[in-house]
């Protein structure tokens, strides 16, 4: 049988009184699209910053690709291939979009600065981030700075810089966020290109996007997984309608 790629067991987060994440377990397979949706405060947020080793947990386990790593550093997580798509803030403005990406694909090849030889002067670091700006349709852009992108744009080169550091598993927040219909379709098409080559943890509220893009769905209620299942059988669990429908949120339980 296939080991899970990611795997959580009995995670725990508390802020004071607030338990934002309540003993979760959760498996991502490798080469999956696994969307995690659920109301505000659900706490997918703070799922992913543990994910990514932004905050420690207290409590529980977080096992990938056959490594504990609950304890290991941002970094050394990226180096053993998960990645998470930075919020736009962190691209780097003023750099172009190509240096942008040359930055991660040196980020994950482990090297410390090279302040001899920067980033964008160096062959071994241009020539994959040129190929990430091509797969991704932004080769036209590469000399523009990431400030002077568009917003859709912007988002497109977090997933390069993201996927410069050739990850096995994509930690997803909210890619459409902000989005308007165009580039969230953009988005949609862009991300089930990439299903198969790279899993995805993918936390949209875009129901339309979660349920094209998702194979398997987890929903998240006070920290817990409330259901995991295929899309139809989230459709039509009647506990996942009930938690969307409890305030009377007409619009969340037509989307599901
Ligand atoms: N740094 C923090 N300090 C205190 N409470 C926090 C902190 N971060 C999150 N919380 C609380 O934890 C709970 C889960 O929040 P989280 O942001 O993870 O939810 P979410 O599902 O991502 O929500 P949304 O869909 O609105 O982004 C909420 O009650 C939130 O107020």
């Amino acid at each position: 049988m296939t080991e899970p790629l990611l795997r959580v067991t009995g995670l725990r987060k508390a802020f004071g009184a607030v338990v934002a994440t309540d003993g979760l377990h959760l498996d991502v397979m490798p080469g999956e699209v696994h969307a995690l949706i659920g109301p505000n405060g659900a706490g997918k947020t703070t799922l992913v910053a543990q994910l990514a080793g932004e905050i420690a947990p207290d409590d529980g386990r977080i096992d990938f690709a056959g490594a504990d790593i609950t304890r290991l550093s941002m970094h050394a997580r990226t180096r053993r291939g998960l990645a998470r798509s930075f919020q736009i803030t962190s691209l780097f403005p003023r750099f172009t979009a190509l240096e942008n990406v040359a930055l991660a694909v040196q980020a994950r090849a482990g090297h410390a600065f090279r302040f001899w030889r920067p980033a964008w002067r160096d062959p071994t670091l241009l020539e994959p981030a040129h190929a990430v700006l091509a797969r991704l349709g932004l080769d036209l852009h590469a000399d523009r700075p990431a400030s002077t992108l568009s917003h859709g744009e912007q988002r497109q080169l977090e997933i390069a810089v993201a996927l410069a550091t050739q990850p096995r598993l994509l930690l997803l927040d909210e890619p459409m966020a902000g989005l308007g219909p165009e580039d969230s379709a953009w988005m949609v098409e862009l991300l089930g290109e990439l299903r198969g080559e790279v899993a995805m943890l993918l936390i949209e509220h875009d129901m339309d996007a979660v349920f094209t893009l998702a194979d398997r769905i987890t929903v998240l209620v006070y920290g817990r997984a409330l259901a995991s299942g295929t899309p139809d059988a989230i459709r039509a669990d009647p506990e996942v309608r009930r938690a969307y429908l409890g305030d009377g949120a007409e619009a969340g339980a037509e989307a599901v």
